[in-house]
Formats: C-alpha cells, sequence, structure tokens
C-alpha cells in the first residue's frame, strides 16, 4: 500500500496555478490575487475632514470657549464630494462635511456641536489645534505602496481596498471548473422512487459542493451507470474541457468497478491501494489530453475523505493559493478506539466539552488502567469524539455531524482518551 502521504503529494504535483485572467471587482472575492497592486497615489487623496463642522484657521479661534466664542464670516460651503476650493482668509471659515477636502488656508476643523451652526457667520465654541480633525493625505498610503500583494486570497477587505485604489478590473487566477461524475447503476437522481437495490446518489451533491467549499466550480455530472465504454467516452469529451475531472465509486476489486475498467489501459492513470481508511482504493492522474483525473471510491465517507485528502489541496493549487491546508487544531481525544494497523485513518470528529461526570465517557474510561487519571480531560475541556458511527464508510448521513477530521497516523493502533490528535477543521 503506497503511504497517505506519498498520495497526497503524488494529487498535488498533477495541480499548477490556473493562468491568470481579468475579472471585474464583482467576481474577483475569493480568487487569488496574481499580480501585486500598488497605488497611484496617495491616500487619503487631499487633507479631508474627519467630522461635519467648519474648516478654520487654527489662529483664529486660539482664544475661543464656550464664555467667549471667536465669530466667523461663513466664505463657503463644502459637501463631501465638493471640488471647490476656496483660498480661507483670516477671520473666515468654510461649513464642511466629513470626506470633503480641507480648504487652502485652514488647517483645523471645528465639530458643528461646538459652534451654533452657523450659514452666514458662525459663533466657535472651542478651540482647534493646528491639524485638529484633518485626515492627511497619503496617512493610509503613499504613491506606490503595496496595497494587497500577488497571491492573497482575497476577501472583503481585499476587494474594498482595490477599489479604493480604483481598479476596475484585476489580474487574478481563474477558478477551477471541475467535472464531478458519480457512478454506479444503483444510483438515482434523489427524489427519486427507490427500486430495490437503488440508493440515491449523494456523492455527486457531495463532490459538487466540496469544490465549490475548496473555491472551484463544479459541473456536476451523474449519476452513470456502469458501463465502462460509455464512461471512457464520456471522460475523453470532458478531457480538456475542464480543469479536473472527479470521479466517485468504481474503484474496488468488484466484478462492475466502472472506473477502472474505463481507465485501465490510460496510461497516464493508475490505480493504487493507500494506507489510509476510509479511501484505500484510489485513482489517480491525467487522461491524455491532460486533464487531472482524481478517481475516488464511491462509499461516501471515502469521497469526503479522499476530497478533503487528495483532490482539495490540488485545487487550492490550480487557484494559486500557496497553503493548500486545512487549518488543523491539536485536541485531546474524549473516547477511546481502535484503528486499522498499518494505515493512517481519518476519523470524522466533533469538539465536545468533557463533563467530567460519570456518564461522559472520558471519564468512565478513566477507570480503566490503561487510560490513567492523569489521562482525564478536565471537565470543561474541548475533547474531540468521533461522530456517532465511528468512521463506517457507509454512515453517510451522520457525516453530516462532523465539524473535523483526526488524521491518526499509520503507527497508532488505538488512540486513548487524552491522546492528543491533530485534526483537520473541515467546517467554518
Ligand atoms: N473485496 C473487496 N471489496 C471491497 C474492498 C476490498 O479491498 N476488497 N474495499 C472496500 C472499500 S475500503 C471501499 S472504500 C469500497 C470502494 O468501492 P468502489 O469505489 O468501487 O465503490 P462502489 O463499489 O461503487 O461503491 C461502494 C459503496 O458506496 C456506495 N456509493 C457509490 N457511489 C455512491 C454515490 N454516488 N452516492 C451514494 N452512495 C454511493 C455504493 O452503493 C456502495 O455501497 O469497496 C469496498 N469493497
Ligand atoms: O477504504 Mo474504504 O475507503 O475504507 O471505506
Amino acid at each position: 500500500m503506497r503511504p497517505l502521504d506519498e498520495h497526497r503529494a503524488a494529487a498535488l504535483a498533477l495541480a499548477h496555478p490556473l493562468t491568470p485572467v481579468e475579472v471585474g471587482l464583482d467576481d474577483a472575492w475569493g480568487t487569488v490575487l496574481a499580480d501585486d497592486v500598488r497605488t497611484d497615489g496617495p491616500l487619503p487623496r487631499w487633507d479631508n475632514s474627519a467630522m461635519d463642522g467648519y474648516a478654520v484657521r487654527s489662529a483664529d479661534v486660539a482664544t475661543a470657549s464656550a464664555d467667549a466664542p471667536v465669530v466667523l464670516r461663513v466664505v463657503a460651503d463644502l459637501p463631501a464630494g465638493s471640488s471647490s476650493a476656496p483660498l480661507l482668509a483670516a477671520g473666515t471659515a468654510a461649513r464642511i462635511m466629513t470626506g470633503a477636502p480641507v480648504p487652502p488656508g485652514a488647517d483645523a476643523i471645528v465639530p458643528v456641536e461646538v459652534t451654533d451652526a452657523g450659514t452666514t457667520t458662525v459663533e466657535i465654541r472651542a478651540a482647534a489645534p493646528v491639524g485638529a480633525h484633518v485626515r492627511r493625505a497619503g496617512e493610509d498610503a503613499v504613491a506606490g505602496d503595496l496595497v494587497v500583494a500577488a497571491g492573497t486570497l482575497l476577501g472583503a477587505a481585499h476587494v474594498s481596498a482595490l477599489a479604493s485604489v480604483s481598479a476596475a478590473t484585476v489580474r487574478v487566477h481563474r477558478r477551477p471548473r471541475v467535472a464531478v461524475v458519480s457512478t454506479g447503476d444503483e444510483l438515482v437522481t434523489p427524489g427519486s422512487p427507490l427500486e430495490r437495490g437503488q440508493i440515491p446518489d449523494s456523492n455527486s451533491w457531495l463532490l459538487a459542493a466540496a469544490v465549490r467549499d475548496a473555491g472551484g466550480t463544479p459541473v456536476r455530472i451523474g449519476p452513470v451507470g456502469d458501463d465502462p465504454a460509455a464512461l471512457r467516452a464520456l471522460l475523453g469529451d470532458l478531457d480538456g474541457t475542464v480543469d479536473a475531472i472527479v470521479t466517485s465509486g468504481g474503484v474496488s476489486v468488484g466484478a462492475y468497478d466502472v472506473v477502472k475498467a474505463a481507465l485501465r489501459d490510460d496510461p497516464g492513470v493508475e490505480f493504487v491501494p493507500v494506507a489510509v481508511q476510509p479511501g484505500k482504493p484510489q485513482g489517480l492522474g491525467r487522461l491524455p489530453g491532460g486533464t487531472p483525473v482524481f478517481a475516488l471510491p464511491g462509499n461516501p465517507v471515502s469521497s469526503f475523505a479522499s476530497f478533503e485528502m487528495f483532490v482539495r489541496p490540488a485545487l487550492l493549487r490550480m487557484r494559486g493559493l500557496a497553503d493548500v491546508e486545512r487549518p488543523t487544531v491539536v485536541a485531546p481525544a474524549g473516547e477511546q478506539w481502535r484503528t486499522p494497523p498499518g494505515r493512517a485513518q481519518l476519523m470524522p470528529v466533533r469538539w465536545v466539552r468533557a463533563t467530567g461526570d460519570a456518564a461522559d465517557p472520558a471519564a468512565r474510561l478513566d477507570a480503566d488502567a490503561a487510560a490513567g487519571p492523569a489521562a482525564r480531560p478536565a471537565a470543561g475541556a474541548v475533547v474531540v469524539r468521533a461522530t456517532a458511527g465511528g468512521s463506517g464508510s457507509h454512515l453517510v448521513t451522520r457525516l453530516a455531524l462532523a465539524e473535523g477530521l483526526a488524521v491518526i497516523p499509520a503507527d497508532v493502533d488505538e488512540v486513548l482518551v487524552g491522546d492528543l490528535l491533530t485534526v483537520l477543521k473541515v467546517t467554518p
């Protein structure tokens, strides 16, 4: 069996960042920037007011107070967006709104609250030191500053920064288009009546959603039946028209394993058992047209875990991301379980708080000498618990309880209460 990390590396090696394309800002969120974006001028662009009030010459109002206000003549009204730039002479003020450029000659803003809000003359009831409530040009960025670096995954604040430097379009890596094909004569579309032996196709929905979650655009096809020639023809049609193909099912040693049969003679595709549970039977490679193909096992939990391990990192690399790993959390196991010898285990888990009481499996297991009191997670400690049913790869509804995937190394045969586990965080 091929070690898990080796197969992960082989899967990742199939992926390269996709050619950058120019997109409008509406489509930029969630993509990865291909080029550095810099400012072409200062931000803010002009000295501007941080308050609704009056632009004044600080020296004019140095003695102003509530008891001894200073009266100035109002010579201009400057709403945000105003392009007028009246020169403020001694003894005058301009009414100004937040964001409007500070007029030449003015060096301070007096908030409207400490005035009489006059429009022809204004009574200033407090002094304003030089620079008061003025937002200086270039305070945020100066010309040539890096605003968003190439390789950044664009979130809301990045898109906002790009808009602020007047970028109408940006060059980003294309999102991968990923065909999802589920296989099996037993599969019907959800909602259709089920004959004995039939089940709803859930994997094509699982994998299409997982593609979306990985930032790709799914092209959900399927389910398709167990006809190798028809499947080979379909894969041939998809080859070169999408950035990757993900199949589910038909990769094991059964008599009707359609994906294996369809791709058996493809020199670019290999079928290998991987030392992992679930997810042992795997197919991987490139079709003749160069399209990477990930042939995942059909058991739903196996499909899910295989996508996490082998497909998601590859899609993230196609999107131009350097870090293709899920965030991990290290947390103590809240219960004991055995793992398959010689294979890594991917256990769907959720986080729970240890109660510390007798009903808590963590506490019950404490009675076990093997666990020992030192291993007991304290009441309130966050521990990981296998989702009901453990790693049974057919437990499709219980998979929905999973918040993480604990990765147990191949050389571990048993998880004990309190063992520190590395868990991939698979939910937000
Ligand atoms: N003799 C052996 N049998 C099996 C072995 C083995 O080593 N020797 N490995 C087992 C393991 S582990 C797995 S995983 C599965 C993988 O089998 P396939 O990838 O060929 O998958 P199928 O046989 O097509 O399906 C397996 C299972 O999953 C259900 N399934 C398939 N597709 C979907 C779908 N789209 N939606 C919902 N459920 C699906 C299918 O009905 C089967 O129950 O092989 C074991 N057998
Ligand atoms: O390896 Mo299978 O993927 O255990 O269920």
